[in-house]
């Protein structure tokens, strides 16, 4: 594990007189799985808005890489290789999911206007590239059996993998998961803990992942952050997370 790739820094989010996070300091280490746990309402969506670009900061600075990304527009947030899946998984329900992974690939582009018109060999090329990185995800994510279906009538854990699999297609750098585990069945999220480690320590992408599921989040994480009222409560190993005295008042609401 190398230095901070990502970097929150005393950073505040208001909604009218609400403030979803305050004063909020997070430090990503390159190369880890961090999990942001924390009770309903603690701001731990608002937080991956905040970095994704949703919503503007009204105070403090976020970093990637030392880039400050605070005031970027939103579209270059997948450019710079963060990439999200999200709590309601978000798909184009009618297409399959090949071309929902394909997607995926949409921040190395299709080339310039004059090649899509002329059909140039450098496009072919371009296209064949995203092809081969879609069918080299369909493999590591076990989606053969529904490349060609339409994502509308698949199963809710295999809508989720297909959104897991969007991104690793754009081959993110960071990849932050709102809560990947939710609605799964046990067999589904032992799956998604080999995943997430596999994209971890085989594709070396840095993982955030906002979880409520304790089970994958001893699983998986290296390190836990704990988030309530919009601040960080506590953060260390899960175990240290788990058995720390205000995190068990938060989740007691005490
Ligand atoms: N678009 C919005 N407009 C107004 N208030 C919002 C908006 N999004 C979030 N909030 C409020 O900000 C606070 C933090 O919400 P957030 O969704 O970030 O929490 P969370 O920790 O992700 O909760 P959960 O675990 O339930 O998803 C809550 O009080 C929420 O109602």
């Amino acid at each position: 594990m190398t230095g901070a790739v990502l970097e929150l820094d005393q950073v505040a989010l208001h909604f009218g007189g609400l403030a979803a996070i305050s004063d909020l300091s997070v430090s990503v280490h390159a190369g880890e799985v961090l999990a942001v746990i924390g009770p309903n309402g603690a701001g731990k969506t608002s937080m991956l808005n905040l970095v994704t670009r949703v919503f503007d900061a009204s105070k403090g600075r976020i970093a990637f890489k030392g880039q400050d990304i605070s005031r970027l527009p939103r579209a270059r947030i997948a450019h710079l290789g963060i990439a999200r899946t999200f709590q309601n998984i978000e798909l184009f329900d009618a297409a399959t999911v090949l071309d929902n992974l394909l997607l995926g690939r949409h921040r190395f582009g299709g080339g310039a206007w004059w090649r899509q018109v002329l059909r140039t060999p450098a496009l072919t090329r371009l296209e064949e590239a995203h092809r081969a990185k879609a069918e080299e995800v369909i493999e590591f994510l076990d989606l053969s059996p529904w490349r060609n279906a339409r994502v509308a009538g698949l199963p809710y854990g295999v809508r989720k993998v297909v959104e897991l699999g969007r991104a690793l297609c754009s081959e993110p750098e960071i990849l932050f998961l709102d809560e990947p585990a939710s609605g799964l069945n046990p067999e589904e999220t032992r799956d998604l803990a080999f995943w997430i480690d596999d994209i971890r320590s085989d594709l070396g992408i840095t993982v955030v992942m906002i979880e409520h599921d304790m089970s994958l989040v001893n699983a998986v994480a290296d390190r836990v952050v704990c988030m309530a009222q919009g601040r960080v409560l506590a953060q260390g190993s899960a175990a240290e997370v788990q058995s720390h005295p205000d995190v068990i008042a938060a989740y007691l609401g005490t």
